[in-house]
């Protein structure tokens, strides 16, 4: 029996930088644009062992089939041993998602199984439509222009899902009762996937980030408050320590307390438009610059970052107070729109004094100018750079009456970037749903990726 698994992608709407900090909030929605995972017995292989194997293909790209043989480890209390067996690059995300599943479960001599990932087309930048679902991108994964929708934490949260599903036989669904509800219903807590998918992605990643895209991939649309950072640097090395089992279990089971995740949704009315500008930023070195002047700043940088805490939160607040407030007629479309408008511009103005004390390029000068013009077409309420800022991508809000939607995408499309125009990716927000059980005879029309399975 094959199981199938799809996690959403996310775009940070409101608190760059101030959500790695526990004291402040961020906005995140999370996004149409799936990352799917289907796991498979597979077919038996003369050459290979039967039980420990496990492939692991991504057949979009070029070169991304990943062959791990799976055992025990020689150190009573580590993790499982995972090693890959084929030449070529490895997959960080992939092996240690195995390593921590497998040994979250004490499974380590798992059945043959092949795992397919296939992610939606706004992850990466796609060559001009009509392009199928599931596009294949004549290059390994690692050439691929990301759009910043999050790939590697809807991946991670998929796959994490997937395999405690395929490999837990007491779980065929994930419960999606709220977490802690008393009388829960059945099926795989969301807090377990989520502190496992969570804590894999930070180890892969080699540094804990704030966690906001592991939030959303698993719990959908949210105001995000970050987990206690120490939690997770409780965990010894897998390989080499006897109590990285035990000490995995234990942290995955709690429930992380003090982290949040309310769930949000934009107004009904309002729209979220997102471009790709097709440059690309780097992240981390982004975020060290960031950190460090506010460490070395003192009281100037922390009133900056207090402030621009608050901003976040006004919007917040506005967009909780339009969806409150949808019943009654005292408060007009043009007031709300204008509202909206007045907390984003206040939010870039401190983005941007932020980026000029740091000189890191949050919005820097060319989406400055593409995000003003935007705004000033009628109907367009507002946009950022989401996240960490840069060039990745921009989002906007728009009022979802007649021809505002076509105008900001004819806008876009004429608005020159380095790499050609803005791409408008063809996505939209999700509410609370986040990572769902998928039928597998949903990948009927693509089953030419599926090769080395016993049966769909
Ligand atoms: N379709 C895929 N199949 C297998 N691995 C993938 C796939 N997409 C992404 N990955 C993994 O995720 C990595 C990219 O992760 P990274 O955190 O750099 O990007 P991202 O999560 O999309 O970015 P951002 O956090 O800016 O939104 C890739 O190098 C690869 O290891
Ligand atoms: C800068 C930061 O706050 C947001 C990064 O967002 P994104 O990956 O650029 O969407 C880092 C983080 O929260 O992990």
């Amino acid at each position: 029996m094959a199981t199938a698994v799809s996690a959403p992608g996310k775009v940070l709407l409101a608190g760059g930088y101030t959500v790695l900090d526990p004291a402040c909030r961020g906005l995140v929605l999370a996004l149409s644009a799936r990352i799917h995972c289907v796991a498979s017995p597979s077919l038996p292989s003369p050459s290979s062992p039967t039980a420990g194997r496990i492939t692991v293909r991504s057949p979009q790209f070029q070169d991304a089939v990943w062959e791990y043989q799976v055992s025990p480890s020689d150190i009573d209390g580590a993790g499982v041993s995972v090693v890959q067996t084929n030449d070529g690059d490895g997959n960080p995300f992939v092996l240690t998602t195995l390593k921590y599943v497998l040994s979250y479960l004490s499974l380590p001599t798992p059945p043959s199984t092949t795992l397919t990932i296939l992610a939606d087309n706004p992850y990466y930048s796609q060559p001009p439509p009509p392009i199928p679902r599931f596009n294949n991108l004549p290059f390994p994964i690692k050439s691929a222009y990301k759009t910043g929708l999050g790939s590697s934490a809807a991946l991670v949260t998929s796959l994490t899902s997937c395999l405690l599903l395929h490999f837990s036989p007491e779980h065929d669904k994930i419960n999606n009762n709220k977490d802690g509800e008393e009388g829960g219903g059945e099926g795989l807590e969301k807090h377990i996937l989520h502190n496992l998918a969570q804590t894999s992605h930070c180890a892969a990643q080699g540094k804990v980030g704030s966690g906001f895209d592991v939030a959303a991939a698993t719990y959908g649309s949210c105001i995000y408050r970050r987990f206690p950072p120490s939690l997770l640097s409780t965990i010894p090395d897998p390989t080499t320590s006897p109590e990285f089992t035990k000490s995995l279990k234990n942290v995955i089971n709690q429930r992380w307390e003090t982290m949040e995740c309310d769930p949000i949704t934009l107004p009904e009315q309002i729209g979220l438009l997102m471009g790709d500008v097709q440059c690309g930023s780097s992240t981390p070195g982004m975020v060290k610059t960031v950190l460090n002047w506010r460490s070395n700043g003192g009281e100037e940088a922390e009133e900056v970052w207090k402030g621009l805490n608050s901003k976040n939160e006004a919007l917040i607040a506005v967009i909780q107070g339009i969806n409150n407030n949808s019943t009654d007629n005292n408060t007009s479309e043009k007031e709300e729109d204008e509202s909206l408008t007045s907390h984003i511009h206040q939010i870039r103005a401190t983005i941007r004094h932020l980026s000029a004390q740091t000189s890191v390029p949050i919005e820097p000068p060319t989406q400055t100018a593409l995000l003003d013009s935007a705004t000033a077409l009628p109907g367009v309420i507002g946009g950022v750079v989401p996240g960490a800022g840069g060039y990745d991508a921009v989002c906007f809000l728009y009022r979802k009456n007649d021809g505002v939607e076509a105008d900001l995408r004819r806008f876009l499309g004429e608005w020159k970037v380095e790499n050609g125009v803005v791409k408008v990716l063809e996505l939209g927000m999700e509410g609370g749903e986040g990572v769902r059980v998928e039928d597998v005879k949903g990948y009927a029309d693509v089953k030419g990726y599926f090769e080395g399975v016993v049966e769909l």
